[in-house]
């Protein structure tokens, strides 16, 4: 069952320098003109207790049972007191990866099993009454080397940004994969392109449901 609030769930996902956080930024513009209340937020992240789970996660290391444990602890936080309240009141909700990067970082990245990844999702993602998914998830795809390219310089890598070009290419299958299990939810946008190239799907897909006119 899934869970009907009066707000929309939107979610950003693809690997790093995919281009994500560029087009969120525009897209909160875009339907804050058109008149919608707007939550920015991202994952891991979005609260204090997730902001503080996101500093290990980031810099920490520790093994693939423990980062999915704390992606999801982190998560259930974030639902409860930032993306729920925010969809009953009525608000649009881009948030800035969900648990798609977990399957594709942790169970493709680093080869975690995805069962019980399926079965995390089901728990964390339960809240009152229902299953909570993004109404719509805008999958930025990008070959790792094109998104190197565009992250090469711009700041001091991460744990996952200093990860090697295979790992990359396992996520980037990983995503693929995760887009072919849920077409309904997805949409793949070509992020290789300019980026208003970019921008111009991004606004099509929300065209397309009524969210932009
Ligand atoms: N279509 C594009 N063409 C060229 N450069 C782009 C394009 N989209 C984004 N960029 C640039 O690439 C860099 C990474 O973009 P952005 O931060 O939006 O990616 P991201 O997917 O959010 O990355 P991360 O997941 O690492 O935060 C930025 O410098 C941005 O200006
Ligand atoms: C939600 C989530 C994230 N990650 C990884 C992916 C990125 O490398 C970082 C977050 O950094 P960003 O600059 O905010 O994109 O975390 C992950 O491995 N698993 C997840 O579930």
């Amino acid at each position: 069952m899934s869970l009907h609030a009066p707000g929309l769930f939107i979610t950003f996902e693809g690997i790093d320098g995919a281009g994500k956080s560029t087009h969120l930024t525009t897209l909160a513009e875009r339907l804050r003109r058109h008149g919608r209340e707007v939550t920015v937020t991202r994952e891991p992240g979005g609260t204090p207790l997730a902001e503080t789970l996101r500093e290990c996660l980031l810099h920490t290391p520790m093994d693939a049972l423990t980062e999915a444990l704390l992606m999801f602890a982190a998560r259930r936080d974030h639902l409860r007191q930032v993306i729920e309240p925010a969809l009953a009141a009525g608000q649009v909700v881009l948030c800035d990866r969900f648990t798609d990067a977990t399957f594709a970082y942790q169970g493709h990245g680093r080869g975690f099993d995805l069962a019980v990844l399926r079965t995390l999702e089901g728990w964390v993602q339960t809240m009152d009454g229902g299953f909570r998914q993004p109404d719509l998830t805008l999958w930025f795809d990008v070959s790792p080397a094109v998104a190197a390219s565009r992250l090469s310089g711009a700041r001091a890598p991460d744990k996952f940004e200093s990860e090697p070009r295979a790992f990359f290419d396992r996520v980037a299958a990983g995503y693929a994969q995760r887009a072919a299990e849920a077409p309904q939810r997805f949409v793949r946008i070509d992020a290789h392109v300019p980026m208003d190239d970019v921008w111009q799907q991004v606004e099509a897909a929300c065209r397309q449901r009524g969210w932009l006119s």
